[in-house]
């Protein structure tokens, strides 16, 4: 099994002892770390690192090329990386950085490779392109009118955008896969609240009550992995795809997720941004 993690945890890739593994990323340092210590903890020593800069589409292109070249299977893709409450600033493409590297960078990374994972899924054994979203896209809005934040923003605002993208991504994703009968399946996925570095631009005082409260009411990075990990291999997902996965167990995401024609308008609109072809049938809509 080849599992592609765009950016994803140690512990999620420390699970998959006798896979290839491939970290994409834009931390080459922390990622040989993460190399080294699967290798020697696993004793798998088909794990590697490719750069590829999630905030850059050229970047991921780049990426996209330099894996195709090298002619293996994808069986699982963990669209994984974020960024939470920077403060307002532009991917080199020129779009906000959570909408740009969160949402775009993921929707761009799962098209490109999205023709080696069908050749890479059967009948009975699908690929799985599993997306790492957040309960904070609960408290989200999709201004479909305002993308980029560019007349008013707010860091939390444009990160729980950026992660309800990802769940009307994935449920539209879902729809195009089943209706071309593709043996690939896609699912979202909220892991927690997890203490990690991810906390890092938030204000001092949330920093501090993580600080001091962390090991009552966050997970380990390990915990927070488990969800990704039961998306990625359990049986009990065997072709089955569009579900909001959360404590290993699927649950209902807010209900405009489920807003066919909002599927349809925020994919083509970032097929346009991405300089994808939109495939999506004229008939599909709700
Ligand atoms: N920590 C939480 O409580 C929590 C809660 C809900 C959702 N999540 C989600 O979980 C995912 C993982 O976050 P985490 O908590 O492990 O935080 P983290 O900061 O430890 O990990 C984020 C990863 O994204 C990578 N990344 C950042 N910019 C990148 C770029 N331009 N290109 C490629 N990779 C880039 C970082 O190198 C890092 O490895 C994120 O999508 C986050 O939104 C986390």
């Amino acid at each position: 099994m080849i599992v592609l993690l765009a950016n994803g945890r140690y512990s999620v890739i420390g699970s998959y002892r006798n896979s290839d593994l491939l970290i994409a990323g834009n931390n080459t340092g922390k990622a040989q770390e993460a190399v080294r210590q699967i290798q020697e903890e696993t004793l798998n020593d088909k794990v590697e690192f490719l750069y590829c800069d999630l905030a850059s589409l050229k970047s991921i292109r780049q990426f996209v090329q330099t894996f195709k070249k090298k002619k293996i299977p994808l069986h699982v893709l963990v669209n994984n990386a974020g960024v939470m409450m920077v403060p307002q600033r532009r991917t080199r493409d020129g779009f906000e950085e959570h909408f740009g590297l969160n949402y775009l960078g993921h929707f761009l990374l799962t098209n490109l490779l999205l023709d080696t994972m069908k050749e890479s899924g059967s009948p009975g054994c699908c690929a799985r392109v599993l997306t790492v979203s957040s309960a904070t896209h609960y408290i989200a809005e999709l201004d479909m009118e305002d993308l980029q934040g560019s007349r008013s923003y707010s860091p939390h605002g444009a990160y729980a955008q950026s992660k309800l993208a990802l769940v009307l991504f994935t449920y539209h994703l879902q729809r195009l896969l089943a209706a071309q009968g593709s043996p690939v399946t896609a699912n979202v996925v909220d892991p927690g609240v997890v203490n990690t570095d991810l906390y890092r631009h938030v204000f001092w005082g949330m920093r501090l009550i993580k600080k001091l409260f962390s090991w009552w009411f966050f997970k380990t990075p390990d915990e927070g992995a488990w969800t990704s990990v039961y998306a990625a291999v359990t049986p009990d997902l065997e072709g089955i795809g569009g579900r909001y996965l959360y404590n290993e167990k699927e649950t209902k995401s807010l209900a405009v997720t489920y807003d066919l024609d909002l599927q349809r308008e925020l994919w083509a609109r970032s097929c346009q941004m991405t300089g994808i072809t939109d495939v999506t049938p004229d008939t599909f809509s709700g």
